[in-house]
């Protein structure tokens, strides 16, 4: 079986790799299973380009195809926030909860209707001696006004998939993998994906 190496460290989005590559006879290898690798500072200033940092330096590090991902919640009423900092968007200890608190907190007052967002995904691939390649896909939806679901990671217990009408958490996670913005990256990556393996 060959192997991917996914530059993260984030568990959610490798658990989401593994559903996604397994079937295509792929075994996802991410960065807590590999020794010696540092965390790459995210100094981009989108998610395109720090999914080619985190790439790049991990694929010239261990001299094998590299794919990372980086991606966010942005929501309409905030800006476009918390986009690139959405793990961190609470402070540096990634604390899902707060962060899904500190969200909710800045949209007390904003309406239903105004409540719109997306979940953006950058995927970007990268090998020794070939051209660094990016896909980028997302979804859209509503932020709600109380967390429901327990299944996903990160801000799934409050966004509202606009064609689903349950939260991103009240699916499934062969639900989450049809619709989600990594999803649909993915779809994309797949067709460059041979060039690299
Ligand atoms: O509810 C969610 N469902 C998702 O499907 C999703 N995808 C991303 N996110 C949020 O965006 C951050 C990524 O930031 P990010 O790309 O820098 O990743 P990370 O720092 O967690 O890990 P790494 O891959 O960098 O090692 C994550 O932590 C989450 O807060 C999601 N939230
Ligand atoms: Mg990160």
């Amino acid at each position: 079986m060959s192997q991917v190496i996914i530059a993260t460290r984030n568990e959610g989005k490798a658990a989401e790799f593994k559903t996604l590559f397994e079937p295509r006879g792929m075994q996802v290898v991410s960065l807590s299973d590999l020794e010696g690798l540092p965390d790459v500072e995210e100094t981009g200033h989108s998610f395109e380009e720090n999914a080619i940092l985190k790439a790049e330096t991990i694929s010239k590090l261990t001299g094998k195809p590299v794919i990372a991902d980086d991606s966010g919640l942005s929501v309409d009423s905030l800006g476009g926030d918390p986009g690139i900092y959405s793990a961190r968007y609470a402070g540096e200890q990634k604390d899902d909860a707060a962060n899904i608190q500190k969200v909710l907190e800045g949209m007390k007052e904003v309406e239903k209707d105004q409540r719109t967002a997306r979940f953006r995904c950058a995927l970007a691939i990268a090998a020794p001696g070939k051209e660094t390649r990016t896909v980028e896909g997302s979804v859209e939806g509503y932020i709600t006004e109380e967390p429901a679901g327990t299944n996903g990671f990160g801000y799934d217990p409050i966004f509202l998939v606009k064609d689903k009408g349950t939260t991103m958490a009240q699916l499934t996670q062969d639900e989450k993998n049809k619709i989600s913005h990594r999803a649909m990256a993915m779809k994309k990556l797949e067709k460059l994906i041979t060039e690299y393996f």
